[in-house]
């Protein structure tokens, strides 16, 4: 299972992550109590080790300010959370994570227009787009055609809840951001705690 922790701020919990096996760490560039300015953000990719990718997550930004900072904070792949069009995801010279909110088993067809690198499927979002720390009905994505090796798990998900999330839905891949912090600071053991149980699931 690959693993994503997004909403990173700080070079210790970058540190944390990275020691503990993660896939990718997400910085959000958009409406957010985890948003992050560029440059900050440079200053921990920088320090990466290669195998972790670099995500920024975006909301409703144009493929220019995308494609700006992206080059700017040294990113390896953009992950859209917003209202962008399947015409805008394929302009951009990143791979895309694009993000879906599931409400219902309508939404899950919505996937179907897009033709992107990874499909996030997440709660719907509460004061911001996204990070809400809620999970949704994981039951909508059954049975349903997904690639499900480009498929993205979020969401609500913690160490208690990722392995019988996965055993539902299936995913390539989790993405956790509240799942990992207490009083909204990334937890040091909820890092470890998580990295090291998703990496337990087959
Ligand atoms: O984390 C945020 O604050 C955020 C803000 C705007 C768009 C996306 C955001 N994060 C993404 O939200 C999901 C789920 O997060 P959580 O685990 O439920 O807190 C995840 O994909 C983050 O990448």
């Amino acid at each position: 299972m690959k693993v994503k922790v997004c909403g990173i701020t700080t070079q210790e919990a970058a540190d944390t992550a990275c020691k503990s096996g993660v896939d990718m760490l997400g910085f959000v560039f958009a409406e957010s109590s985890r948003r992050i300015d560029p440059e900050a953000a440079k200053a921990i990719v920088d320090q990466l080790p290669a195998r972790v990718s670099a995500v920024g997550v975006f909301v409703n930004e144009t493929v220019e300010t995308i494609e700006h900072i992206a080059r700017t904070v040294g990113l390896d792949v953009v992950q859209l959370h917003g209202d962008e069009s399947p015409a805008l995801c394929k302009q951009l010279s990143y791979p895309v994570i694009k993000a879906f909110t599931i409400r219902e088993k309508g939404d899950v067809l919505r996937l179907a227009a897009y033709d992107c690198d990874y499909y996030l499927v997440d709660s719907p979002g509460m004061k911001y787009r996204g990070g809400s720390g809620n999970t949704f009905d994981w039951s909508l994505l059954q049975g349903e055609n997904l690639q499900r090796e480009k498929l993205i798990l979020a969401g609500g998900l913690n160490q208690n809840n990722v392995k019988d999330a996965c055993k539902q839905v299936k995913p390539a891949a989790v993405d956790v951001s509240s799942g990992v912090e207490t009083n909204g600071k990334k937890d040091t053991k909820k890092i470890i705690d998580f990295i090291q149980t998703a990496k337990s699931i087959d």
